[in-house]
């Protein structure tokens, strides 16, 4: 198994937070939810987010709902927050960009 890295303190979790507006503590995560144009888009979101995954090795909890999908990120060897889902989360939001640039929202 990859070493993981060390989980972030709580001010690194807050400084790093504060570059990712859209994204909450929850429960020891971070959470973002995001309401795509269609069902098929929110699809093609989760899989350009499991591309970014497989080539971290880490991967989020996806909860998808209609149009809605719920991108959860937490370092599970870890037990708790890294750079990696900050890293990751950053990821995640470039893609989502894209896709509202694609629709012109
Ligand atoms: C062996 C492999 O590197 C680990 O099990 C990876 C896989 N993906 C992972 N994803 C997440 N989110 N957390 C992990 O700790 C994790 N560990």
């Amino acid at each position: 198994m990859a070493d993981r890295p060390d989980p972030l303190t709580a001010d690194q979790i807050a400084e790093g937070l504060r570059g990712l507006p859209e994204w909450a503590l929850v429960d020891g995560a971070i959470r973002r939810t995001v309401t795509a144009p269609s069902f098929l888009a929110g699809i093609e979101l989760v899989r350009q987010v499991a591309e970014v995954a497989e080539g971290m090795d880490h991967h989020p909890d996806i909860d998808i709902r209609w149009r809605r999908v719920t991108f959860t990120l937490s370092t599970h060897d870890a037990g708790g927050l890294t750079f990696l889902d900050l890293e990751q989360a950053r990821l995640v939001d470039g893609l989502v960009a894209d896709l509202t640039a694609a629709h012109g929202a």
